[in-house]
């Protein structure tokens, strides 16, 4: 079955957003576990908008899944902060200062040796690396010639489509995903995946590993709360007879 990773960034911006510590980042990634989260996801962004720096090694104290740190490697900060917590995966993500959120992966063909390099330094530290990529077979090729143990198909464009035809809004996605088993590659997903679009792309993608989760999960949760939230999210995965 697809692994559940919940990216709690979204606790930490409502945390922030009144200066103190509630709520308790450490506690609700505890409390995700608990509820049957298979990992925690957390994107520390330059500007500690949401989840901040120290947030990081408080989490590595605690969580017991799989920790996933997802950032952009051509910040040194990240690369150190990755390097000094050893999560079971680093993803790594083309985001440029002042992004509102991810909306791009990797042109896995022009950042070839750039990423190559990165990655086995991450791959030296025991880390399994991740790197995030738009549904095109030849970036999900050019990935594999980087070294990479895995992709990360970028969602958001799924799940807009979703709407209006979900066959032809998960075609591109099925193709890479082929791309990325033909190549030895294992395969994540993420980004606006949420209750209504979720069953059907886990069912349809072969060979998907693991989703990250966060917006929608942390958005749902307000009104099913956290726990039956993740249930819900997990219930979504379990239903599918993954191709
Ligand atoms: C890479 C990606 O699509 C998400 O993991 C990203 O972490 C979302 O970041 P925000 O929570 O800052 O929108
Ligand atoms: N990598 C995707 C992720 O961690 C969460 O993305 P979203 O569900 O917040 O859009």
């Amino acid at each position: 079955m697809t692994r559940l990773s919940v990216n709690i960034n979204k606790i930490a911006t409502l945390r922030n957003s009144r200066g103190g510590n509630n709520p308790d980042l450490i506690q609700v990634a505890k409390d995700c576990e608990r509820f049957g989260a298979q990992g925690i996801t957390v994107h520390p962004r330059p500007d500690e908008r949401h989840i901040r720096y120290n947030d990081v090694f408080e989490l590595k104290k605690i969580v017991t899944t799989e920790f996933n740190i997802e950032g952009n490697c051509q910040e040194q900060k990240f690369i150190d902060l990755v390097l000094a917590n050893k999560p079971e995966q680093v993803t790594l993500v083309p985001d440029v200062l002042g992004q509102i959120t991810s909306n791009h992966g990797w042109d896995t063909i022009t950042n070839y040796h750039y990423l190559k390099d990165m990655i086995a330094v991450f791959k030296e530290a025991g880390i399994r690396v991740s790197i995030f990529v738009d549904p095109i077979p030849a970036m999900v090729e050019g990935a594999a010639k980087t070294g990479t143990d895995r992709v990360e198909l970028y969602t958001e464009g799924y799940a807009t489509h979703f709407p209006q035809g979900k066959e032809l809004a998960i075609a591109p996605y099925i193709e890479a995903a082929k791309a990325a088993q033909q190549a030895g590659l294992g395969l994540n997903a993420g980004h606006d995946l949420d209750l209504h679009n979720l069953k059907y792309f886990a069912e349809n993608i072969p060979g998907l590993l693991e989703v990250s989760i966060g917006h929608a999960l942390v958005s749902d949760a307000l009104y099913y709360g956290l726990e039956n939230t993740i249930q819900m999210y997990l219930r979504q995965l379990s239903l599918t007879d993954n191709a």
